[in-house]
């Protein structure tokens, strides 16, 4: 088995039960969490779902997981969601599949949001990863020259010819830093500049991470505090 469906289904089998709301991410990997619920609720468990994107909305009714809408339910159980790096104080870098509002919106509104990471996503220290800005289309390059600011280099992010478009209908700069030395006051930092949605670092809010050890097993990663 691949480390990407490893981890993903663990996730499913480990924390998903019967009647929760289960948030559900986007990406490859959080792809196998929400295939193997599918197959979980054809056995008969009974499982809803809210989805971190169009694109995962797609997958779970292809799946057959009920959805729901955020403000239709009063709380979610358990968020399941990749990530692109993440450090050993569960500092994440989301957003390289451009989902990382409404995946921190769901993540936040969540009891417990667990990380599903393949060995190469786990890190001494965020930054090799370009960070993904969402940013409002207005004024984008006022915007990115603001943030550039903060030492980075930035692109705007495409689609061919045109910029890439999130599901909020807002754009995506992704900004590579050599390394984030200082994770927390950058989020808070980014988020701060006037065009600024939200950006792709999640801070003190995953739970658990489960990734892959030296012997190819699926397992919790330790925290350091
Ligand atoms: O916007 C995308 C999300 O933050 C994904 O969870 C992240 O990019 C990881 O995706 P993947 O599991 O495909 O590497």
């Amino acid at each position: 088995m691949n480390e990407k469906a490893a981890v993903g289904e663990k996730a499913a089998v480990d924390y998903v039960k019967d009647g929760m709301v289960v948030g559900l991410g986007t990406g490859s990997t959080v792809y196998y969490t929400i295939v193997k619920i599918g197959e979980m609720i054809k056995e008969g468990m009974k499982v809803q779902g809210v989805a971190t994107s169009v694109q995962t909305e797609k997958l779970a009714e292809e799946q057959g997981i009920p959805l729901l809408t955020l403000d239709k339910v009063e709380s979610i159980d358990v968020a399941i969601d990749g990530a692109d790096e993440i450090d050993h104080h569960f500092y994440a870098i989301k957003g390289g599949g451009g989902a990382l509002l409404r995946e921190k919106i769901i993540a936040r509104a969540s009891n417990k949001f667990v990380v599903v990471a393949d060995s190469k996503k786990v890190v001494q220290k965020l930054g090799s990863f370009p960070l993904p800005v969402e940013v409002v289309p207005f004024g984008v390059r006022k915007t990115e020259s603001y943030i550039q600011r903060f030492g980075c280099q930035t692109v705007l992010r495409m689609k061919g010819d045109t910029p890439y478009i999130t599901d909020n209908g807002n754009y995506i700069i992704d900004c590579t830093f050599d390394v984030i030395a200082n994770p927390k006051q950058l989020e808070k930092d980014l988020n701060n500049i006037t065009g600024v949605v939200e950006n792709g670092l999640f801070i003190d809010m995953v739970k658990d991470v489960i990734t892959i050890n030296g012997d190819k097993q699926a397992i919790l990663l330790d925290k350091l505090e």
